[in-house]
């Protein structure tokens, strides 16, 4: 039975809640023999400034990088809000991460699993079905741009800077993540600029346009303007397919992706780096694309399918174990037929499930379809 390691990064707010789940899904595939895991558990955003005065440190940084993957639950909430310095916010705890191990690439599927159609605030019949991917470019752009300041001017006003920047090289490799990834789905690629406006989305538009040209051809490529995407999402979101585009309409236009799905709390999400030349690995971390929640925080009524579905996700991009990502994803699916739902996807008046009893049912699913196929 192969071993992996682990790195679990429960973080702040809901993220304990559903990385415990998580913990109890990786115990069924243990308990099964399918694979062994090692876990190691460290703190990350308001959780580490807490305790260590920092929300991100050198050692969990070294951990993430030594573990055959992360597992990250959320950070960030109203305690740390307006508090200290802006580096030393929650939030630098995943940006911090992303940017150290490398993981440009971030793959966000919004998948709409056929009992959550009637759970969309869209109508089912637009929904139904829908299974598209938002590749994010995750460590450029307006998030990491330099200057990123604010400061005070002699008339007393405060000024505030960001700066989007995007080189070639760094849009060249994220449309060639999304034009590879169109080839094994629908061979569509829809990348979303405001090249009308941005210097930014000029480059975009031109760099994307040209990779198309020089080496994926066989796909078909179509620009949409970023604010057009978000009507064209809810309008008729069965349209697309892949969709590329910068680190910040990734972020905004994904968690609008994830309401056609049924609630934030669905969607998981890969952050990949490039692969290591000499020793083949690959950095990763996985993580639900929702926040902390804190306003539904501590009540144990938080989705966890979205922190599952990421473990889904990091079986089959870093562990290598494709099946097993299909028996989670299968698990899912069948909780999901059952009727089971945690508020945030239940029908008006139905009874909901609690965090617990959610990720309880998922590994009891993984443990009953390993158990009928033994049967058969
Ligand atoms: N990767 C990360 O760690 C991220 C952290 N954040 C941080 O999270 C904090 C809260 O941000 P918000 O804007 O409120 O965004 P959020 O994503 O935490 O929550 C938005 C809404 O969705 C609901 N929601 C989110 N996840 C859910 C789940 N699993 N189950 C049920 N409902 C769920 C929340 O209750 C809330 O009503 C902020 O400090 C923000 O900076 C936000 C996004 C990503
Ligand atoms: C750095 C995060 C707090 C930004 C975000 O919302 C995300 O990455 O989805
Ligand atoms: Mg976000």
């Amino acid at each position: 039975m192969t071993s992996y390691n682990l790195l679990l990064l429960p973080g702040d707010g809901i993220g304990p809640e559903i990385m415990a789940e998580a913990a109890k899904v990786l115990a069924a595939l243990s308990d099964l023999g399918l694979a062994h895991f090692e876990t190691e558990e460290d703190l990350v955003g308001g959780a580490a400034i807490d305790a260590r005065g920092n929300p991100l440190s050198d050692e969990t940084i070294a951990l993430a990088k030594a573990a055959d993957a992360t597992l990250f639950g959320a950070v960030g909430g109203p305690k740390w809000d307006g508090k200290g310095p802006f580096h030393l916010r929650p939030e630098i705890g995943i940006l911090g991460l992303r940017k150290a191990l490398g993981l440009y690439a971030n793959l966000r599927p919004a998948k709409c699993y056929g009992p959550l159609a009637t759970a969309s605030s869209l109508h089912a019949e637009l929904v139904s079905g829908l299974d598209i991917l938002v590749v994010r470019e995750l460590t450029g752009g307006v998030y990491f741009g330099q200057p990123k300041e604010i400061v005070t001017l002699q008339d007393g006003q405060r000024r505030a800077v960001d700066t989007q920047v995007y080189t070639t090289s760094e849009v060249e490799r994220i449309g060639r993540v999304a034009f590879d990834l169109a080839r094994k789905r629908k061979n569509l690629v829809h990348s979303a600029d405001k090249n009308n406006v941005m210097r930014t989305g000029t480059l975009w538009r031109e760099t994307i346009t040209d990779l198309h040209a020089a080496e994926f051809a066989d796909v078909t490529l179509e620009h949409i303007l970023a604010d057009n995407l978000g009507m064209q999402l809810v309008r008729k979101p069965g349209q697309f397919d892949v969709l590329v585009m910068d680190n910040l309409f990734g972020d905004l236009l994904s968690d609008v992706a994830a309401m056609l799905t049924g609630s934030l709390g669905m969607l998981p999400s890969a952050s990949l780096g490039d692969a290591d030349p000499v020793t083949g690995s690959r950095p990763s971390l996985y993580e639900p694309i929702h926040g902390s929640a804190p306003d539904i925080a501590g009540q144990g009524f938080a989705n966890p399918l979205a922190m599952i579905g990421s473990l889904a996700m990091s079986l089959r991009y870093s562990l290598d174990e494709p099946d097993l990502a299909d028996r989670v994803e299968a698990a899912i699916e069948s909780v999901l037929e059952q009727g089971l739902r945690t508020p945030d996807i239940a029908a008006p008046g139905q009874n909901a499930v609690s965090t617990a009893e959610m990720g309880t049912a998922v590994a009891e699913a993984l443990r009953a379809g390993a158990t009928s196929e033994a049967v058969a």
